[in-house]
């Protein structure tokens, strides 16, 4: 099937599935967004635009900051940086204390929590504002000067982020972070407040699926092996301990967010993103899982 006829046959088929799920109320500003929107969005390399229902409404990318995080992260420092975070799959929810204790306060990886802690706190070292740069990478891939983050939802994060201060604390009796545990929490919880929309992820994603180049400014980023690597890590990780399970009904390296998106890719292909804010047990969305499972299904595309 043609990718145009399988983004409106799954419109059709989530429909049931858009009450379902809970949405991220542990964020208290995320317990208003309405569950039942959804929206998904495919570019292709040529910068061709597919999308059907809410694809250009703004959303908060929560943990799919990590992904552009550690791009960031990997450009400063290369290979070095796996000395500080690790590369398998936890198993374990992404807020999950239990491995850091056993494993000497090294996460198991960049897309869990304590590992993206650790991500923030080599930006944090890096650059003055953490955030900032990373909302200056976010402009460039998606080709919006306008977007940013949003201070309310990163404040409302902050005020009740208990379990990463504890998370980025622990990591820190191990001295495993270079600064303040303060300073890498506000620069996390910024950049996790960043909004934007499935085209924008979606383009963003081409980074990837174009091996390190950027499709539109044909800006080399990554080199195509730590472009690899990053996809590898997404297929492995991106959804946590539900990364089997996804990688099983999916097929596409992926990174989700309790915001409710998910972006994926087609190397050499497409970017792709789908974001509805109801979540399942594992904080992935339930019905952009639901559609993506769909989309591989039906167009026979995926990366086996
Ligand atoms: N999985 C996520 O999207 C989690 C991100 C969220 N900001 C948190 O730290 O809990």
């Amino acid at each position: 099937m043609h990718d145009r006829q399988a983004l409106d046959a799954i419109y059709a088929h989530v429909q049931p599935l858009l009450g379902q799920g809970r949405v991220a109320d542990y964020i208290p500003e995320l317990a208003h967004v309405p569950r039942e929107q959804f929206g998904m969005a495919i570019v292709k390399l040529d910068g061709e635009v597919l999308q059907v229902g809410a694809a250009e409404q703004r959303f908060s990318i929560q943990s799919i900051s990590k992904l552009f995080a550690l791009v960031l992260a990997l450009q400063s420092e290369g290979e070095a940086l796996w000395q500080r975070v690790g590369r398998e799959p936890s198993g374990t929810p992404f807020n999950s204390l239990v491995q850091l204790e056993a494993e000497g306060g090294k996460p198991r990886n960049p897309f869990i929590n304590a590992g993206a802690l650790v991500v923030t706190d080599v930006l944090c070292s890096r650059f003055a504002t953490p955030e900032n740069a990373l909302v200056g990478l976010m402009r460039r891939l998606s080709g919006n000067a306008a977007l940013d983050y949003n201070l309310k939802v990163a404040q409302s994060e902050r005020r009740h982020s208990d379990r990463n201060a504890a998370m980025a604390h622990f990591i820190a009796s191990f001295g495993r972070l270079a600064n303040p545990v303060d300073r890498v929490l506000d620069a996390y919880c910024s950049q996790c407040s960043i909004e934007m929309n499935c085209v924008e992820l979606a383009r963003a994603a081409l980074l990837l699926a174009q091996h390190g180049s950027v499709p539109h400014s044909g800006e080399r980023l990554l080199t195509p092996s730590l472009a690899k690597r990053i996809s590898a890590l997404m297929l492995t990780c991106g959804t946590y301990d539900a990364a089997g399970d996804f990688a099983f009904r999916v097929g596409l390296p992926a990174k989700s967010g309790v915001g409710g998106g998910i972006v994926a890719l087609i190397p050499g292909r497409c970017g792709i993103c789908v974001w509805s804010p109801g979540l399942d047990e594992t904080g992935n969305s339930l019905a952009g899982t639901a559609a993506l499972e769909m989309f591989t299904t039906l167009t026979e595309r995926s990366i086996f």
